[in-house]
């Protein structure tokens, strides 16, 4: 993975939280849904910190950059929570998202209910394959990429999701950025080249499974040579689990800046980290 420090916390545009605050948002009001599904009022800091699996005093300290302190012996108002998260992460609006690459991986996003619940609006499915234009996917008919412009102009679409092969991404990516989207969750296995002011996360289940079977390694017993100094103990500490960066910023000599924050600005889509498929991890068992 990445190797790039910060020497101060990467902080959000709005109102100087910390991007890892920001990350662990979305764990904290899954964790204060399922309390309001179940119609708590009211939850400690050490209760919501276990349900979200984050450490209390990290709980407690990203709730301050909300302004939010909680009551001493009542603990935090749940549905007040859910609110101020909710208003906090932006998912107070509606945020339409297109699809792109309805294959195998962009059909089961689009067939997933979690998005709609949750703000997120698939507004078009879209696809370069004209066998697949006009066929229906979780309802929605996909669109040819010859109108990827015009669809993301008449719905508002500020999220872009890619799903294609990784050959295809940074072009998919250029056109998205082009129409005007702001914001790209990538799947495929590459680094994405961004101008100024464009976010990308990207998801690499890939890389998670590779991590783990790191750990598992270790587990067993194997020591591997070298990898104390090599090995980002952590390299996707604590949340969202799948998604592995925040905003990547790759240099001109190709080597990743910085990890969690910044802004995409250089044009080197390929790591020297990466396996010739450009989606291994930085350091692998060996
Ligand atoms: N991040 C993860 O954890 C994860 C998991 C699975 C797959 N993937 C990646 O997701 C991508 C899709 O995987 P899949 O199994 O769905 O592949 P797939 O071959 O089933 O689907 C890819 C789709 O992209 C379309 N496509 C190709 N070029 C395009 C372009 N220029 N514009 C629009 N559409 C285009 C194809 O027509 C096809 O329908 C791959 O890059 C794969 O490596 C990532």
């Amino acid at each position: 993975m990445a190797t790039g420090r910060h020497h101060r916390p990467a902080t959000s545009r709005s109102r100087g939280i910390p991007e890892a605050t920001v990350a662990r948002l979305p764990l904290y009001l899954r964790a204060l849904m399922a309390l309001s599904e179940r119609s708590v009022p009211t939850v400690s800091s050490e209760e919501l910190a276990s349900a979200a699996g984050v450490n209390s005093a990290k709980l407690r300290k990203d709730f301050s950059y909300l302004g939010s302190y909680g009551t001493r012996g009542v603990g935090y108002d749940v549905e007040y929570l859910v609110y101020q998260i909710s208003r906090e992460l932006g998912l107070t609006q509606d945020w339409p998202v297109v699809i792109v690459g309805i294959g195998n991986l962009g059909a089961a996003l689009a067939n997933y209910g979690g998005f709609a619940s949750r703000g997120f609006r698939v507004a078009a499915l879209i696809d370069a394959d004209p066998a697949l234009t006009g066929k229906p996917v979780a309802g929605i008919p996909v669109q040819h990429t010859d109108e990827l412009e015009t669809i993301i102009s008449e719905n508002g679409v500020s999220i872009g999701v890619i799903a294609t092969p990784a050959g295809a991404a940074q072009q998919v990516c250029d056109r998205l950025v082009a129409a005007g989207i702001t914001s790209i969750l990538n799947f495929a296995p590459t680094v994405l080249s961004v101008p100024e002011g464009v976010d990308v996360r990207k998801v690499d289940l890939s890389i998670e499974l590779q991590i783990l079977a790191f750990h598992e390694q270790r587990k067993a017993g194997e020591e591997l040579p070298g990898a104390e100094e090599e090995v980002d103990p952590a390299p996707h500490p604590v949340s969202p689990p799948a998604a592995t960066v925040t905003k990547r910023e790759t240099k001109r000599d190709g080597r990743d800046s910085n990890r969690d924050s910044g802004r995409g600005t250089g044009r080197d889509a390929k790591r020297p980290d990466s396996g010739p498929d450009g989606d291994l991890p930085a350091v692998m068992p060996a």
